[in-house]
């Protein structure tokens, strides 16, 4: 008391209060930086829940959902980009609560770029080898055709179309690129600068037109892997380029000229009747479109693989390499679906329902092999340990290699891991007549698959697994042979894509849930059969599993 009538008393007070001036001081701003962290955490998950209220308010179950590759795109993209601007903001700014650390527990192993990069080409892909319609793609519709659509929780924006169309770039998958872009370049919202963008446009042309002449130049318009426009895009360099031309090249172009336009040249069908893997490409992707008019709509011709599916290459070549584009009809019609219950007592009961899809070489599907339950079993068996699917390749020897040939995941499932398991083993045993117990060496166990967005296989054949080299593959694999049959079995349906081609013979299978397919792969002397080259196509919309048993 009577402070104030003391000066040095009063000078203590005014330090003290310039004290506690400096602790409020700090403490403001330790509220006002953390009031701005919780707002940018608030802005933040708004966005993100409110995403997420959309998806449930369409009232889709999670397959549904994500069974539309525009939907695991966005999820893609919010679990990295979105996600981990959420995750900053949590881990250094709002106080860890239990259910903090919760969802950072929950969100370890979350996608990586990586991820989000296929999702983004996975899109690209598709668009291409199913010709969507980008302006539809978009606007968030997978549209199939005129009756046919899968629309999607939420559009594509301008950020998501132009992110997937430098994806497109970098894949060197021009076309969709540019039109991703393009679209862009009509609606491009005034948060993107709008010039950027037709920066770009320009630079991917100027990139593509280079690369086409450069290819033409040195490589020129025919190869095993490509085919190129005929003409130079640079128009001055046009004429310089024609004095170069080698005279090979000459003859290379004229050679095109005339099967261009004399397809019935039956001499030059027979001097070449063995495909590039480009040529079979672009059946594989006919044969995925159910494409039934073969017109010739374009002569223009391009300089990758990649950009096969926009009719760059001119019918009538393919039809010349690929006889089966003009098959007879009469020889369909020798093709039967019948009923069989000749092959063990057990099917007396309850007949196979076969259906031929092809006498040579032998391919047939039976209808309802597998019951519901039970492919839910082997679905179930698979689904904790898969894992990426590989392939064959000449570099490594016997298989190993991952690439986006065949984007799947798949694991391996025993005899024995379950009763079911073993009855369907009798049972296709029963079927085919060979021994299919994978516990002996009769076959390999059963390789159950499951495509992701956009998941293919591209042309194959299923024998040729035992290495070349005796070295590189072991006793068993020797003793036990090359594969003799395939027997596939669908565990789901799939409601776009994903048929299962033969390239060789025009035959292209649905899947179906329960229905198995199988083939011959080997010839009566046990060579390998050329005609039997496959592959899974793209899946467009759904999941698709499969479990596949080879015999050997
Ligand atoms: O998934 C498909 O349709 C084909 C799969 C295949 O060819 C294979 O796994 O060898
Ligand atoms: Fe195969």
């Amino acid at each position: 008391s009577d402070t104030y009538s003391s000066v040095a008393e009063l000078e203590q007070l005014y330090f003290k209060e310039q004290q506690v001036g400096q602790r409020l001081e700090s403490l403001l701003d330790l509220i006002m930086k953390q009031t701005t962290a919780i707002d940018q955490y608030v802005k933040l998950t708004f966005v993100y829940l409110t995403e997420l209220r959309e998806i449930r308010s369409a009232k889709l179950d999670s397959i549904g959902v994500i069974s539309n590759p525009i939907n695991a795109f966005h999820m893609m993209r919010r679990l990295t980009i979105v996600w981990q601007e959420v995750k900053t903001t949590l881990e250094t700014h709002v106080s860890v609560t239990d259910i903090v650390q919760d969802v950072l527990n929950i969100t370890k192993n979350f996608p990586n770029d990586e991820d989000l990069s296929g999702a983004a080409f996975s899109l690209v892909q598709l668009q291409g080898a199913y010709r969507l319609n980008v302006s539809q793609l978009a606007s968030g519709t997978v549209q199939i055709s005129d009756s046919i659509s899968f629309p999607s929780v939420k559009g594509l924006n301008a950020r998501d179309c132009l992110f997937i169309g430098k994806h497109a770039f970098n894949n060197f998958t021009i076309r969709p690129l540019i039109g991703f872009l393009l679209l862009r370049k009509l609606r491009v919202p005034k948060t993107i600068n709008q010039q950027a963008i037709v920066k770009l446009i320009h630079f991917c042309l100027l990139q593509f037109e280079w690369y086409h002449d450069d290819v033409l130049e040195k490589k020129g318009p025919i190869g095993d892997k490509w085919r190129t426009n005929l003409e130079p895009f640079e128009r001055r360099a046009k004429s310089l380029r024609k004095a170069r031309r080698s005279l090979e090249q000459q003859q290379q172009i004229q050679r095109m000229r005339d099967i261009t336009h004399n397809p019935l040249d039956t001499g030059y069908r027979l001097a070449t009747n063995k495909s590039t893997e480009w040529e079979e490409l672009e059946v594989f992707f006919r044969l995925c479109r159910e494409e039934k008019s073969l017109v010739c709509t374009s002569q223009y011709l391009s300089t990758q693989p990649a950009l096969i599916h926009d009719q760059l290459i001119c019918t009538v070549e393919v039809e010349r390499i690929f006889p089966f584009l003009l098959k007879p009809t009469g020889l369909k019609s020798r093709l039967k679906c019948r009923q069989i219950s000749h092959t063990h007592s057990f099917f007396i009961l309850r007949p196979l329902k076969l259906e031929e899809h092809s006498l040579v070489p032998y391919i047939a599907v039976f209808h309802d092999f597998m019951s519901d339950a039970e492919t839910e079993i082997f679905k179930s068996l698979a689904v904790e340990r898969l894992e990426r699917s590989a392939h064959g390749s000449k570099r490594s020897g016997q298989g190993g290699v991952t690439s986006d040939k065949r984007t799947s995941k798949q694991s391996w499932v025993e005899d024995g891991s379950h009763h079911v398991v073993d009855k369907i083993s009798k049972r296709i045993s029963d079927s085919v007549g060979l021994n299919s117990q994978p516990s002996n060496v009769g076959s390999e166990h059963y390789q159950v698959a499951n495509y992701g967005i956009g998941g293919r296989y591209t042309p194959h054949t299923d024998y040729g697994v035992l290495s070349k080299s005796r070295g590189e593959t072991s006793e068993f694999d020797l003793f036990r042979g090359d594969r003799i049959l395939t027997f596939m079995t669908y565990l789901d349906d799939v409601e776009a894509g994903g048929a299962t081609v033969f390239t060789h013979v025009g035959v292209a299978i649905k899947p179906k849930k329960g229905m198995s397919v199988f083939w011959w792969n080997l010839m009566s002397d046990s060579t390998g059969d050329t005609l039997t080259r496959h592959g899974g196509c793209p899946v467009l919309h759904g999941s698709k599993w499969s479990k596949s048993l080879h015999n050997s």
